[in-house]
């Protein structure tokens, strides 16, 4: 049995206040293990049906890693071609991944075939599957800030893509790619507000009471 504290929740709230997610990295690398640690972190994430349906793949390749950051720089040309006008030149000014410094590269994705946790909870909503893999980045997200550790999370990427690059089953869904490293910088508010792309809002306006 263990009980929490009142100082671990003030921490633990400072955890949740002070994580970001991380664009600039030192180049320093990380201490060995750390990357394995932070999976076996997020392996005792909730999943439906205890069906741990997250599959992880360190990118060590430096061919592989060049053929992602080209994957991200032509996705994000594309994504800059789809604005216009000021919110165009606002994004163009964005720093949307850290692939280029980072020393750990993270590919995540959603095992759609696999038999553990006998489909529960699967039947009606199989998209359970992707929701239990985002739950175990997030736990991950916040012990690597626990240890001074940054992610990024980067999204501008074709999935079909960065499965080619991987060499990875087809039964795998692509959810995301961490970039991992010290960040250079520390911060309370998002980068996005700071870029004013825009704002993070209350609790106030996303909840409604039935
Ligand atoms: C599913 C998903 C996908 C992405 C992101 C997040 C999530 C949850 N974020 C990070 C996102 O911009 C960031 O979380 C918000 O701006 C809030 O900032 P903090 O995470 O609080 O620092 C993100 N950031 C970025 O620079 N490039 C990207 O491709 C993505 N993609």
């Amino acid at each position: 049995m263990v009980e929490f504290d009142d100082t671990f929740r003030r921490q633990l709230h400072e955890l949740f206040v002070w994580r970001r997610d991380v664009r600039r990295f030192r180049t320093d690398p990380l201490p060995d293990g750390a990357i394995d640690r932070l999976i076996e972190t997020a392996c005792l994430s909730p999943s439906v049906g205890l069906s741990q349906p997250w599959r992880f793949v360190i990118v060590d390749d430096a061919a592989r890693r060049r053929a992602v950051i080209d994957d991200f720089k032509s996705c994000n040309a594309d994504a800059l071609g789809a604005y216009a006008g000021e919110r165009a030149a606002r994004y163009a000014t964005l720093k949307l991944s850290g692939l280029e410094q980072a020393p750990g590269h993270l590919a995540v994705f959603a095992d759609k075939a696999s038999d553990i946790g006998h489909g529960l909870g699967r039947a009606t909503m199989p998209e359970t599957t992707e929701y239990s893999v985002v739950a175990a980045i997030t736990a991950m997200w916040l012990a690597a800030r626990a240890e001074g550790i940054g992610l990024g999370w980067v999204s501008i990427l074709n999935p079909a893509r960065i499965h080619t690059i991987l060499d990875v089953p087809d039964t795998w869904k692509f959810i995301a790619y961490l970039c991992v490293g010290y960040p250079e910088a520390e911060c309370d508010r998002p980068e996005l507000e700071r870029a004013k792309w825009e704002h993070r809002r209350g609790a106030g306006e996303f909840t409604l009471r039935r």
